[in-house]
């Protein structure tokens, strides 16, 4: 993209209530104009043109209003050279370049709603990502995409948002607190809270979700379900709307909805357009009702501009073309069918689709688009630079809240994510009651004796079982879940990822804590472990700290895997090493030296190794079948061979464990649940900066 004109565009103004960038003085740009709410130009006076964001109402002020244009852009593809065929055995098809969009020329006023249309393939997600500047990490792109005239590069981010097909929200939030979130977090940080709170109130006005306001978001598609889809998609528009940017990227913003609610939705963009909003949206054959709807429209076909201008033109453009559409059919069904490539049939559809491009491009339209265009890079030639460009260009966002805010609001929606659904959180205590419950029977009131010694360290290590595996898979079974999400909202600068780690992290331990804790009490004392309070609050921190370790490495594996099915794919063959070097299956002694290493990571050991030395300690007898011991007796006689126990040190001996080591495991416990949470954090910020690509 040639950035010959990176030049700076806006400057701020501190009106109070509402917050303001300047273009600066641009007595020429849009002709000496702004944009009226229908799109045309209007106020003559108009020398100083300014970029909207007036927050405190719900339209872009005339002369806070962008043109964004797009002028001779390219994009292609290299695609590396290969052997064809299985097993590499094939041809070698060579790397080629392949073209995805030519030459794509074309304009979207403010006040305009813009429907991108097309056959599939035909490039329409390509040029919105390149219009937004967004996912073009592989592409070669070159052209220009101006906003009134200035290349701004991808300062483009700072005053349009994007509205993608998926709606990802904290289905536990209602309407209102998803958008007084969004408000607190992402408006301009010099809008006191009220002024914020109130802005969320218009918005849900102006998106019509007054009537479900307090109602909970719930899971698109779940059980949980919670407001309709045209609801989740207004909602969509209003978090974005918040900010009042003058453009807004939809894409698809009408799938999955039924012909009603997608009505329902394109009325919306009508009137957030007819509010001076420049919107652009990829849509898929709209029914005749919504195409419409639109007054600009733009056909992509092979990735060239097939027609751009409005609907009533383009059925003009067609009859010249000798492909009228039907009386009857819908129009936006037969341009798609027109420049559709039909298996078979490609050599005669790509010459159709070409005679088409080729004319468009040669018509009065596309002329008055080009004029248009450079009309405003002329003018915005002549206008001087404003240091707030700069700033937008270098991606600074002047939303983005301090960190002491971030932490507060992103703990506050994380608690509420944890503790709200109070069902959800009745069964996974009402889970961990049972299954303890169960585990005590199983092993009620053990025995201090021979035979017993197997099962107290058979239930020892049980403990530490359960509590790794339910804490890890509580997390991989849900941490994923909320990955997209925070992908999204790290994508538009709402947070930053340490935040977000810390407040997740922090507002969920309080739930594992109290689970563990009902765990341990239920068991220890159903089960009969050594019955001192000692020795119970020994044990309870220890499994407290296993569940710790158990919930670290959960993190690690979801940020790693970044979805449910693939870490619960990884966790349990990643558990099972960790388990086997516990101390119960294999003795420590006996562990091959190529698995030492291992021996190191597995906190079952450790964990063992505590618990067992805590449960034997003290004892300083265990009886022996048939024999008895003489009460003046200074010493245990030995035992015959059936008696391998004669004290506790002799099971702790026997495990291989040592009274020492106490302190040294502790400590090795918290540097794994230290380490596993660093590296789980390491590995977000990764996918973080990845995804931003
Ligand atoms: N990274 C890439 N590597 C190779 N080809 C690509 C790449 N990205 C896009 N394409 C190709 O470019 C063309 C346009 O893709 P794009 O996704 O923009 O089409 P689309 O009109 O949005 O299609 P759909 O409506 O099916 O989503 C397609 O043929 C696609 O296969």
């Amino acid at each position: 993209m040639a950035d010959s004109e990176k030049t700076p565009l806006l400057a701020s103004q501190d009106n109070g209530s509402s917050a303001q960038y300047s273009i600066g003085d641009v007595s020429n740009v849009l002709g000496g104009r702004g944009y009226t709410e229908n799109g045309n130009q209007a106020s003559e006076n108009n020398c100083k043109v300014t970029v909207a964001r007036s927050q405190s109402t719900s339209g872009v002020d005339p002369s806070l209003q962008i043109a964004l244009s797009w002028h001779g852009v390219n994009v292609s593809v290299d695609i590396p050279g290969k052997k064809a065929g299985c097993c590499g055995g094939g041809e070698v098809v060579p790397p080629e370049t392949k073209e995805i969009l030519r030459d794509v020329t074309g304009i979207a006023k403010p006040g305009s709603l813009l429907a991108i249309m097309g056959a599939s393939g035909a490039g329409k997600s390509t040029l919105l990502n390149v219009l937004t500047q967004r996912n073009i990490k592989g592409y070669n792109v070159t052209g220009d995409i101006r906003l009134n005239g200035w290349n701004m590069g991808e300062g483009i981010r700072h005053v349009s948002a994007y509205v993608q097909q998926d709606d990802l929200f904290i289905g536990t939030l209602t309407v209102r607190e998803q958008l007084q979130f969004r408000a607190l977090l992402r408006m301009d940080r010099r809008l006191d809270k009220r002024a914020r709170l109130g802005r969320v109130e218009d918005v849900i006005t102006e998106m019509g979700l007054t009537k479900c306001a307090d109602t909970r978001i719930g899971a698109a598609g779940g059980t949980n379900k919670g407001i309709s889809g045209g609801e989740r998609k207004r909602l969509s528009f209003a978090s974005e709307a918040l900010t009042n940017p003058p453009i807004f990227f939809c894409d698809e913003p009408t799938s999955g909805l039924d012909t009603f609610m997608a009505q329902n939705i394109v009325q919306t963009l009508q009137k957030m357009a007819s509010r001076g909003r420049a919107i652009l949206c990829t849509i898929h054959q709209p029914s005749s009702e919504l195409y419409s709807m639109f007054n600009q429209i733009l056909l992509l076909a092979e990735g060239r501009t097939a027609f751009l201008g409005e609907p009533n033109a383009a059925m003009e453009f067609f009859e010249k073309m000798q492909s009228p559409c039907p009386r009857n059919f819908n129009p936006a069904d037969h341009y798609i069918l027109t420049l559709a490539i039909v298996p078979g049939k490609e050599e005669e559809c790509r010459e159709r689709t070409r005679a088409i491009c080729d004319a468009f491009s040669d018509s009065e339209g596309a002329a008055q688009i080009t004029e248009e265009v450079r009309d405003l890079e002329e003018r915005a030639r002549t206008i001087r630079h404003d240091p707030i460009l700069d700033e937008a260009s270098a991606g600074e966002s002047r939303y983005a809240s301090s960190w002491f805010t971030q932490f507060r609001y992103l703990f506050w929606r994380s608690w509420i994510n944890t503790f709200r659904d109070v069902i959800l959180f009745r069964v996974r205590i009402m889970q961990t009651f049972t299954v303890a419950v169960i585990l005590g029977l199983v092993y009620l009131q053990l025995d201090i004796s021979q035979k017993g010694v197997q099962d107290i360290n058979g239930a020892i290590f049980l403990l530490i079982t359960n509590t790794s595996f339910s804490n890890m898979f509580a997390v991989v079974n849900s941490f994923p879940l909320e990955l997209g999400i925070f992908i999204r909202e790290y994508g538009t600068g709402l947070y930053r990822v340490d935040t977000y780690y810390l407040t997740k992290t922090f507002s969920e331990m309080p739930l594992f804590i109290v689970i563990s804790v009902i765990f341990t009490a239920v068991t220890y004392w159903m089960m009969g472990l050594h019955e001192t309070l000692n020795a119970f609050l020994v044990a309870t921190a220890v499994l407290l700290l296993t569940a710790n370790i158990a919930v670290s490495l959960g993190y690690l594996i979801s940020t790693a895997c970044g979805s449910v099915t693939i870490a619960l794919a990884v966790a349990p063959p990643l558990l099972i090493p960790f388990m086997l070097f516990g101390g119960l299956f294999v003795n420590n002694d006996n562990i091959p030296v190529y698995f030492i290493w291992l021996e190191y990571l597995s906190w079952f050991k450790f964990s063992n190794e505590v618990l067992v030395i805590n449960q034997w300690q003290d004892i300083d007898y265990i009886p022996c079948p048939n024999q008895t011991v003489p009460t003046n007796a200074t010493a245990i006689p030995p035992f015959g061979p059936r008696c391998a126990f004669r004290s506790g040190d002799d099971v702790i001996n026997y495990l291989s464990f040592d009274k020492d080591n106490v302190w040294r495991d502790i400590g090795i416990m918290f540097a794994l649940m230290v380490g596993f949470r660093i590296l789980s954090f390491l590995v977000l910020v990764l996918r973080a900066k990845r995804s931003k690509g």
